[in-house]
């Protein structure tokens, strides 16, 4: 599903966050990347939708090389990959149904269609009785499940999502946790770059760790590490 050939990321301010990254994720996997801070896993993740362009190297989505992909495909390739953030990033003045429908609504998806996927999405993440309310009507954990909610509504085949659980109390956690589990066993492709070690050690999956723009380990059922 994702495919890098040594790829280098300097930023504009000489900042080297990607060193020469070679990886391989197959269609629904459940990746964690761990690392120290400042390790280059919001930009591993970032170039995989295309927010960061490698300055060398070669990156696929399925069979799209995304380096050379036209800025006028981009949109297109958003729509195959659900994002999630630790900040949530919901719009404040949109309830929980219209922050779902939004997705929908800019490709013009048919409001029968926005209906039915928006309720089921809705129910995956346990919010059905707050659909009306604002993001700041609710808690931490309840925004974030209309995140992922949002992220999942247009059935992407991956999900990416950077610390996640950044902001939340441990028992939320588990539960946002819980719901990227449910969304994997589906089939969908799930990359977490994470913090969590409580996470990474009871929730075993594959761990790809980075440190100085480089992946020193990838292992298939992996731990967070003591070391990082
Ligand atoms: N837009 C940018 N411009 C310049 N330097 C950047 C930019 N984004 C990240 N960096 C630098 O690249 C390096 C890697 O950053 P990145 O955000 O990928 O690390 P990270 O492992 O996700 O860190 P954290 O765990 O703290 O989120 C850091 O030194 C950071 O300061």
């Amino acid at each position: 599903m994702i495919v890098m050939k040594n790829v280098y990321k300097k930023y504009p301010n000489g900042v080297v966050a990607s060193n020469g990254i070679h990886v391989e994720i197959e269609k629904g996997e459940f990746v964690y990347v761990v690392g120290p801070s400042g390790a280059g896993k919001s930009t591993f993740i970032k170039m995989m939708y295309r927010e960061e362009v490698p300055s060398s190297g070669l990156i696929y989505f399925n069979n799209t090389e995304l380096t050379k992909m036209h800025r006028k495909d981009v949109p297109y390739l958003r729509r195959q990959i659900g994002v999630v953030f630790q900040d949530f990033k919901l719009l404040p003045k949109l309830t929980v149904y219209e922050n779902i429908a939004y997705a929908l609504e800019v490709i013009e998806e048919s409001p029968s269609v926005i209906r039915q996927k928006v309720t089921e999405v809705l129910k995956l993440v346990g919010l059905t009785r707050k659909t009306r309310m604002f993001p700041n009507e609710l808690s931490g954990g309840e925004q974030q499940r209309v995140s992922i909610a949002r992220s999942i509504v247009n059935q992407p085949k991956l999900v990416i999502a950077d610390e996640p659980t950044g902001n939340l109390d441990p028992e939320t956690s588990w539960e946002i946790m819980k719901i990227f589990e449910r969304i994997n066993a589906q089939g969908t492709t799930i990359i977490m770059a994470t913090h969590n070690k409580d996470i990474v050690d009871n929730q075993p999956h594959r761990v790809i760790q980075i440190e100085g723009g480089l992946i020193t380990r990838d292992e298939h059922e992996g731990e967070y590490s003591n070391e990082i």
